[in-house]
Protein backbone atom coordinates (compact mmCIF):
# COMPACT_ATOMS: atom_id res chain seq x y z
CA UNK A 1 0.00 0.00 0.00
CA UNK A 2 1.56 3.47 -0.77
CA UNK A 3 1.53 6.19 1.78
CA UNK A 4 -0.92 9.46 0.56
CA UNK A 5 -0.09 11.13 3.58
CA UNK A 6 2.67 11.04 6.37
CA UNK A 7 2.73 13.53 8.95
CA UNK A 8 5.70 13.78 11.11
CA UNK A 9 6.72 15.75 14.45
CA UNK A 10 4.00 18.22 14.11
CA UNK A 11 3.71 21.05 16.26
CA UNK A 12 1.88 24.38 16.22
CA UNK A 13 -1.09 25.69 17.58
CA UNK A 14 -2.87 29.36 17.43
CA UNK A 15 -0.56 32.32 18.10
CA UNK A 16 2.06 31.62 21.26
CA UNK A 17 -0.57 29.01 22.82
CA UNK A 18 0.86 25.89 21.43
CA UNK A 19 -1.55 22.87 20.94
CA UNK A 20 0.23 19.98 18.89
CA UNK A 21 3.54 18.85 20.81
CA UNK A 22 5.14 16.75 17.79
CA UNK A 23 1.64 14.41 16.36
CA UNK A 24 2.96 11.84 13.97
CA UNK A 25 0.78 9.51 11.45
CA UNK A 26 0.25 8.07 8.47
CA UNK A 27 -2.74 7.18 5.95
CA UNK A 28 -2.12 4.86 3.15
CA UNK A 29 -3.76 5.17 0.02
CA UNK A 30 -7.56 3.46 0.07
CA UNK A 31 -7.48 3.32 4.07
CA UNK A 32 -10.07 4.77 6.48
CA UNK A 33 -7.68 6.47 9.52
CA UNK A 34 -9.59 8.07 12.65
CA UNK A 35 -8.36 10.93 14.83
CA UNK A 36 -10.18 10.14 18.74
CA UNK A 37 -9.40 11.78 21.57
CA UNK A 38 -11.93 14.01 23.92
CA UNK A 39 -12.92 17.71 23.15
CA UNK A 40 -10.12 19.80 23.07
CA UNK A 41 -7.27 17.36 22.61
CA UNK A 42 -6.18 18.73 19.61
CA UNK A 43 -7.86 16.61 16.78
CA UNK A 44 -9.29 19.91 15.04
CA UNK A 45 -6.00 21.31 15.38
CA UNK A 46 -4.17 18.64 13.20
CA UNK A 47 -6.83 18.36 10.92
CA UNK A 48 -6.06 22.88 10.30
CA UNK A 49 -2.30 22.74 10.32
CA UNK A 50 -2.20 18.81 7.61
CA UNK A 51 -4.79 21.68 5.71
CA UNK A 52 -2.75 24.80 5.89
CA UNK A 53 -5.36 26.91 7.56
CA UNK A 54 -2.86 27.14 10.62
CA UNK A 55 0.72 26.83 10.01
CA UNK A 56 2.68 24.42 11.70
CA UNK A 57 5.87 25.50 13.62
CA UNK A 58 8.06 21.97 13.84
CA UNK A 59 7.79 19.18 11.52
CA UNK A 60 6.76 17.87 8.57
CA UNK A 61 3.47 16.87 6.38
CA UNK A 62 4.06 14.75 2.95
CA UNK A 63 1.05 13.87 0.62
CA UNK A 64 1.78 12.29 -2.12
CA UNK A 65 5.28 12.07 -1.74
CA UNK A 66 6.09 16.17 -1.42
CA UNK A 67 6.06 17.94 1.29
CA UNK A 68 2.78 20.13 1.86
CA UNK A 69 3.24 22.28 5.01
CA UNK A 70 4.96 24.88 3.86
CA UNK A 71 2.16 25.72 1.50
CA UNK A 72 -1.23 28.26 1.67
CA UNK A 73 -4.61 26.34 2.19
CA UNK A 74 -5.97 26.97 -1.47
CA UNK A 75 -2.21 25.07 -2.91
CA UNK A 76 -2.78 22.45 -0.41
CA UNK A 77 -6.49 21.58 -1.73
CA UNK A 78 -5.48 21.61 -5.06
CA UNK A 79 -3.15 18.97 -4.84
CA UNK A 80 -6.36 17.26 -3.00
CA UNK A 81 -7.46 17.13 0.07
CA UNK A 82 -10.69 17.96 0.92
CA UNK A 83 -12.27 18.45 4.37
CA UNK A 84 -16.39 18.49 4.96
CA UNK A 85 -15.38 20.93 8.07
CA UNK A 86 -17.37 20.78 11.49
CA UNK A 87 -20.85 22.55 11.38
CA UNK A 88 -21.07 21.67 7.17
CA UNK A 89 -20.59 25.40 6.31
CA UNK A 90 -22.73 24.97 3.39
CA UNK A 91 -23.78 27.91 1.39
CA UNK A 92 -27.06 28.71 2.29
CA UNK A 93 -28.41 31.69 0.14
CA UNK A 94 -27.21 28.70 -3.05
CA UNK A 95 -29.47 25.84 -3.95
CA UNK A 96 -28.32 22.29 -3.79
CA UNK A 97 -26.63 22.56 -7.22
CA UNK A 98 -24.76 25.90 -7.37
CA UNK A 99 -22.97 24.24 -3.92
CA UNK A 100 -22.18 21.60 -5.79
CA UNK A 101 -21.55 23.13 -8.83
CA UNK A 102 -19.20 26.11 -7.59
CA UNK A 103 -16.35 23.19 -6.18
CA UNK A 104 -16.37 21.61 -9.47
CA UNK A 105 -12.98 22.83 -11.31
CA UNK A 106 -10.51 20.34 -10.42
CA UNK A 107 -10.23 17.04 -11.97
CA UNK A 108 -6.84 16.50 -9.80
CA UNK A 109 -5.41 14.13 -12.73
CA UNK A 110 -8.36 11.86 -12.55
CA UNK A 111 -9.53 9.93 -15.07
CA UNK A 112 -12.75 9.38 -13.78
CA UNK A 113 -13.60 12.48 -12.04
CA UNK A 114 -16.92 13.42 -10.32
CA UNK A 115 -19.60 15.24 -11.91
CA UNK A 116 -23.06 16.48 -10.79
CA UNK A 117 -24.46 13.19 -12.09
CA UNK A 118 -22.21 10.86 -9.78
CA UNK A 119 -22.71 12.91 -6.91
CA UNK A 120 -26.68 12.65 -7.88
CA UNK A 121 -26.09 8.77 -8.18
CA UNK A 122 -24.44 8.11 -4.78
CA UNK A 123 -27.20 10.88 -2.54
CA UNK A 124 -30.58 10.47 -4.57
CA UNK A 125 -32.01 12.89 -2.22
CA UNK A 126 -29.66 16.09 -2.69
CA UNK A 127 -30.35 15.12 -6.78
CA UNK A 128 -34.44 15.32 -5.05
CA UNK A 129 -33.17 18.73 -3.53
CA UNK A 130 -31.40 19.95 -6.05
CA UNK A 131 -33.68 23.50 -6.32
CA UNK A 132 -33.77 23.78 -2.96
CA UNK A 133 -31.66 26.59 -1.10
CA UNK A 134 -28.93 25.50 1.30
CA UNK A 135 -30.54 26.70 4.16
CA UNK A 136 -33.94 24.53 3.44
CA UNK A 137 -31.85 21.61 4.31
CA UNK A 138 -31.93 19.11 7.00
CA UNK A 139 -29.31 18.85 8.79
CA UNK A 140 -28.60 15.32 7.52
CA UNK A 141 -28.79 16.20 3.93
CA UNK A 142 -26.83 19.28 4.57
CA UNK A 143 -23.99 16.83 5.59
CA UNK A 144 -24.80 15.13 2.29
CA UNK A 145 -24.45 18.20 0.65
CA UNK A 146 -21.35 19.35 2.06
CA UNK A 147 -19.67 15.71 1.44
CA UNK A 148 -20.85 15.64 -2.05
CA UNK A 149 -19.30 19.36 -2.58
CA UNK A 150 -15.98 18.09 -1.40
CA UNK A 151 -16.37 15.73 -3.87
CA UNK A 152 -16.93 17.53 -6.73
CA UNK A 153 -12.81 18.69 -6.35
CA UNK A 154 -11.64 15.47 -6.26
CA UNK A 155 -9.67 14.60 -3.63
CA UNK A 156 -7.31 11.82 -3.31
CA UNK A 157 -8.30 12.43 0.58
CA UNK A 158 -11.27 13.26 2.17
CA UNK A 159 -11.30 14.45 5.58
CA UNK A 160 -14.32 14.29 7.96
CA UNK A 161 -14.58 16.60 11.08
CA UNK A 162 -17.29 15.06 13.10
CA UNK A 163 -19.25 13.32 10.53
CA UNK A 164 -22.47 12.89 12.28
CA UNK A 165 -22.32 15.52 15.37
CA UNK A 166 -26.04 16.99 16.05
CA UNK A 167 -27.90 14.15 13.47
CA UNK A 168 -30.52 12.25 14.91
CA UNK A 169 -29.70 8.33 15.06
CA UNK A 170 -31.66 6.91 11.94
CA UNK A 171 -29.82 9.90 9.71
CA UNK A 172 -26.16 9.06 11.13
CA UNK A 173 -27.18 5.45 9.74
CA UNK A 174 -27.47 7.27 6.37
CA UNK A 175 -24.40 8.98 6.54
CA UNK A 176 -22.10 6.13 7.98
CA UNK A 177 -23.96 4.38 4.84
CA UNK A 178 -23.13 6.96 2.05
CA UNK A 179 -19.13 6.82 4.24
CA UNK A 180 -18.84 3.07 3.31
CA UNK A 181 -20.15 3.58 -0.10
CA UNK A 182 -17.41 6.02 -0.46
CA UNK A 183 -14.79 3.74 1.06
CA UNK A 184 -15.99 1.06 -0.98
CA UNK A 185 -15.43 3.50 -4.31
CA UNK A 186 -11.71 3.29 -3.04
CA UNK A 187 -11.71 7.17 -1.68
CA UNK A 188 -8.90 7.43 0.97
CA UNK A 189 -10.79 8.71 4.30
CA UNK A 190 -9.14 10.68 7.50
CA UNK A 191 -12.54 10.78 10.04
CA UNK A 192 -13.54 12.17 13.47
CA UNK A 193 -16.22 11.09 15.12
CA UNK A 194 -17.72 10.78 19.06
CA UNK A 195 -19.33 6.82 17.86
CA UNK A 196 -16.65 4.47 18.88
CA UNK A 197 -18.30 1.60 17.90
CA UNK A 198 -19.45 2.75 14.49
CA UNK A 199 -15.58 3.76 13.23
CA UNK A 200 -14.52 0.64 14.85
CA UNK A 201 -16.62 -1.50 11.93
CA UNK A 202 -16.13 1.68 9.38
CA UNK A 203 -12.03 2.46 9.79
CA UNK A 204 -9.08 1.01 10.02
CA UNK A 205 -6.77 1.87 11.71
CA UNK A 206 -7.09 4.12 14.88
CA UNK A 207 -5.04 7.30 16.05
CA UNK A 208 -6.09 8.97 19.76
CA UNK A 209 -4.76 12.45 20.69
CA UNK A 210 -4.24 13.23 24.27
CA UNK A 211 -3.31 16.85 25.05
CA UNK A 212 -1.77 17.45 21.80
CA UNK A 213 0.46 14.17 21.77
CA UNK A 214 -0.30 10.68 20.01
CA UNK A 215 -1.21 8.49 23.02
CA UNK A 216 -2.31 5.55 21.12
CA UNK A 217 -2.33 4.03 17.44
CA UNK A 218 -3.71 0.86 16.42
CA UNK A 219 -6.07 -0.94 14.03
CA UNK A 220 -10.50 -1.55 14.78
CA UNK A 221 -9.72 -5.20 16.42
CA UNK A 222 -6.74 -3.86 18.62
CA UNK A 223 -8.95 -1.20 19.63
CA UNK A 224 -12.11 -3.23 20.03
CA UNK A 225 -10.01 -5.67 22.23
CA UNK A 226 -8.87 -2.94 24.62
CA UNK A 227 -11.88 -0.78 26.33
CA UNK A 228 -9.84 0.12 29.17
CA UNK A 229 -8.71 2.62 26.37
CA UNK A 230 -12.25 4.16 25.59
CA UNK A 231 -12.22 4.58 29.15
CA UNK A 232 -8.86 6.05 29.40
CA UNK A 233 -8.78 8.49 26.57
CA UNK A 234 -12.41 8.72 25.18
CA UNK A 235 -15.22 8.94 28.09
CA UNK A 236 -16.57 12.16 29.12
N1 LIG B 1 -9.02 29.50 17.37
C1 LIG B 1 -8.41 29.11 18.49
N2 LIG B 1 -7.63 29.96 19.20
C2 LIG B 1 -7.00 29.56 20.33
N3 LIG B 1 -7.08 28.32 20.85
C3 LIG B 1 -7.86 27.44 20.20
C4 LIG B 1 -8.55 27.78 18.99
N4 LIG B 1 -9.24 26.67 18.57
C5 LIG B 1 -8.97 25.71 19.47
N5 LIG B 1 -8.15 26.16 20.44
C6 LIG B 1 -7.64 25.39 21.58
O1 LIG B 1 -6.84 24.34 21.07
C7 LIG B 1 -7.00 23.17 21.86
C8 LIG B 1 -7.34 22.00 20.96
O2 LIG B 1 -8.59 22.27 20.33
P1 LIG B 1 -9.13 21.38 19.12
O3 LIG B 1 -10.34 22.08 18.58
O4 LIG B 1 -8.03 21.04 18.21
O5 LIG B 1 -9.58 20.08 19.89
P2 LIG B 1 -10.46 18.87 19.43
O6 LIG B 1 -9.76 17.65 19.91
O7 LIG B 1 -10.77 18.97 17.99
O8 LIG B 1 -11.76 19.04 20.28
P3 LIG B 1 -13.26 19.41 19.90
O9 LIG B 1 -13.95 18.12 19.75
O10 LIG B 1 -13.72 20.17 21.09
O11 LIG B 1 -13.22 20.24 18.64
C9 LIG B 1 -8.07 23.49 22.89
O12 LIG B 1 -7.44 23.80 24.11
C10 LIG B 1 -8.76 24.69 22.32
O13 LIG B 1 -9.24 25.52 23.35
Amino acid sequence: MSKLLEVAGLTGGYGSSQVLFGIDMQVNEGEVVTLLGRNGMGKTTTLRTILGLNRPTGGEVRFRGQPIHAHSADHIARRGIAIVPEGRQIFKNLSVEENLSAFAARRNGRDNPWTLEKIYLQFPRLRERRSNGGGQLSGGEQQMLAIGRALMTNPHLLILDEATEGLAPLVREEIWSCLKALREYGLTIIVIDKYIKRLIGFADRHTILEKGKVVWQGDSAQLSAQPDLWDRYLSV
